[in-house]
């Protein structure tokens, strides 16, 4: 198998005395959808903002496809990365937020050419029509003009994901995208995530509640308990067959909560 495109290797962080992730061994292939599930604070959204280089860790090695995220080789040695490392391999990834985060100031449209223009130099031609493709990819070609606040959460959520998107990562981060959504919203935004699943060879990894989603879009299932994975498989094999008993209370919490 060719090497993974994500890493973890012994990897530790800490909040003072607490250690969020103890030891963490993980990785994702090439064009692998992972989703992590786990009670809250397990560390599930801290693997995200670890790979999204939003918290530091404190010991162990992460690679993207092969190279340290946050160390820089230099004589056969790790040394802690400097800023312009850190920003070279923070631009392979697209990460969607629970809260859209969107620019509120700027047009729909410019909120997904702001960044590939002034941080990648694409040209505005190039960048423009990208944008316009991933707004029908994600269904608001006829939203385009309009401003954040004019959208529903849905659409905000759709237009955060467009926008990750617009910057051309290999791997997408997902943090409980629509847990911050009005549950009647919460479709469209799984549709288009799942449609992306389907039709794009991308490195996905999702941290969710929707268990059912989970379900459908993964190839493959991690359950995470204190910072650590407890128990992974297909979804098949983790949902219909889960071998550890804490596994099985967390489903059992989670599928009948009655
Ligand atoms: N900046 C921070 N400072 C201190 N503690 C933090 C910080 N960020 C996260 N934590 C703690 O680290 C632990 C893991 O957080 P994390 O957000 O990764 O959990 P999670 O599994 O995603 O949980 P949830 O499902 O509730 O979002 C939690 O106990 C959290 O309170």
């Amino acid at each position: 198998m060719s090497e993974p495109i994500i890493k973890f290797d012994k990897v530790v962080k800490r909040f003072g005395d607490l250690t969020v992730l103890d030891e963490l061994d993980f990785q994702v292939e090439q064009g692998e959808k992972v989703t992590i599930i786990g009670p809250s604070g397990s560390g599930k959204s801290t693997v995200l903002r670890v790979l999204m280089t939003l918290e530091k860790i404190n010991e162990g090695v992460v690679y993207i496809g092969g190279e340290p995220l946050w160390h820089e080789s230099r004589n056969g040695k790790l040394h802690e990365a400097s800023e312009a490392h850190l920003r070279k391999m923070r631009n392979q990834m697209g990460m969607v937020f629970q809260q859209f985060n969107l620019f509120p100031h700027m047009t729909v449209l410019r909120n997904l050419t702001e960044a590939p223009v002034r941080v990648l130099g694409m040209s505005k031609a190039d960048v423009r029509q990208r944008g316009e493709e991933l707004l029908d990819l994600v269904g608001l070609s006829d939203q385009k003009d309009k401003y954040p606040h004019q959208l529903s959460g849905g659409q905000q959520q759709r237009v955060g994901i467009a926008r990750a998107l617009a910057m051309r990562p290999r791997i997408m981060l997902f943090d409980e995208p629509t847990s911050a959504l009005d549950p009647e919203l919460v479709g469209e935004v799984l549709n288009v995530i799942r449609r992306l699943a389907k039709e794009h060879d991308l490195t996905m990894l999702l941290v969710t509640h929707e268990m059912h989603f989970a379900q459908q879009i993964s190839d493959r299932v991690c359950f995470f308990d204190k910072g650590k994975i407890k128990e992974q498989g297909t979804p098949e094999e983790l949902f219909k067959a889960p071998k550890e008993a804490r596994t099985q209370e967390f489903l059992k919490a989670v599928l009948n909560p009655d």
